[in-house]
């Protein structure tokens, strides 16, 4: 009997307990499937990239505290990958201790610095005086209090619970109803079919130009294409040249999207396709324009082949 295929291999974001654990069983319900925590964004990406895994689970933006650099900077630097799903998962912090701890004894506190920005404010509420640790995950963070390295962590609830921690105060935010916003990235494949409420994301290296980036809005705009996000980073090369990453309404294989993409190729310095995947925030793509339906583009085809072929 022929070897059964060997079933999905995922990364995420480590130790047990962070919230992209939690974002991964959102976005994987079937029990099938090996998990394998990593312990950074860039070793879950980069275990993709080595074929050790078939797709990993990553931050890529938060409501409160924006974009995650090491995402948002390991999606360009080496191999291409492909985003092929969004999920969103509310987030909510407690600060976890070893049983039997109080406040009074806390001097320490650590956790993922997006979560320590999320908490500033509480957090000098509840330890003033006392300057938080970085770590490389929330669970981290809680593991590193079970370890007794630090006396407090800002962490999810569920990572209180797996490391035997006791919650000393609930809700630790500064923003209640804050977001995070993971992807499942791959090695680039085939695409994940359109379903007609899409996105396409993609980072553009815009030449150091006058107008460099009115002109690619404006390949979204005439083709009356909504942009979801759009942040500029620096590409790392001198002062004055960025690049844009942005999140786009629609899928590359929509001919309004697919020409917007084509025409970036030209305009820019450098494209970097990330994927289209179905789009997971509970939004409807804005309505196509009838100018810029797929009708419209196929009428617009088969009148440029009458004239090509001599039909004026
Ligand atoms: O540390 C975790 O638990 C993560 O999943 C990372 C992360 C992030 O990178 O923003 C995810 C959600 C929260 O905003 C805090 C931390």
């Amino acid at each position: 009997m022929p070897p059964s295929p060997s079933p999905t291999r995922f990364a995420y974001l480590g130790p047990e307990g962070t919230f992209a654990e939690a974002a991964l069983s959102r976005a994987i319900t079937a029990p099938e499937g090996r998990r394998d925590p990593q312990p950074s964004v860039a070793a879950a990406l980069a275990a993709v990239r080595s074929g050790d895994a078939d797709a990993a689970l990553v931050p890529l933006e938060n409501s409160v505290e924006g974009s995650v650099p090491a995402t948002m900077d390991g999606l360009v630097d080496g191999e291409p990958l492909v985003i092929t799903r969004e999920v969103f998962l509310d987030v909510a912090f407690v600060l976890a201790v070893r049983p039997g701890t109080v406040l009074a004894d806390v001097g320490s506190v650590a956790s993922h610095p997006h979560a320590l920005a999320q908490t500033g404010r509480r957090l000098t509420e509840l330890l003033p005086g006392i300057s938080p640790l970085p770590t490389t995950s929330t669970a981290a963070a809680a593991a590193a209090v079970a370890a007794g390295e630090v006396d407090a962590a800002v962490c999810a609830a569920i990572a209180a619970s797996r490391y035997g921690l006791d919650v000393l105060a609930d809700d630790v935010a500064d923003h209640p109803g804050a977001v995070t916003r993971f992807v499942l990235v791959s090695r680039p494949g085939r695409l994940p079919d359109p379903t007609g409420n899409d996105k396409t994301s993609l980072v553009a290296v815009v030449g150091d130009r006058t107008g460099a980036l009115l002109e690619l809005l404006q390949e979204f705009a005439v083709r009356g294409i909504s942009l979801t996000r759009i942040e500029s980073r620096p590409t790392r090369q001198r002062l004055g040249v960025y690049s844009f990453s942005l999140d786009c309404e629609g899928h590359v294989a929509d001919p309004r999207v697919g020409e917007a993409l084509a025409a970036l190729h030209r305009l820019c310095d450098d494209v970097r396709f990330l994927g289209s995947y179905p789009r997971a925030d509970g939004r409807e793509n804005r309505p196509v324009r009838q100018e810029s339906s797929d009708a419209a583009f196929a009428d617009a085809d088969v009148w440029l082949a009458r004239l090509r072929s001599g039909e004026v």
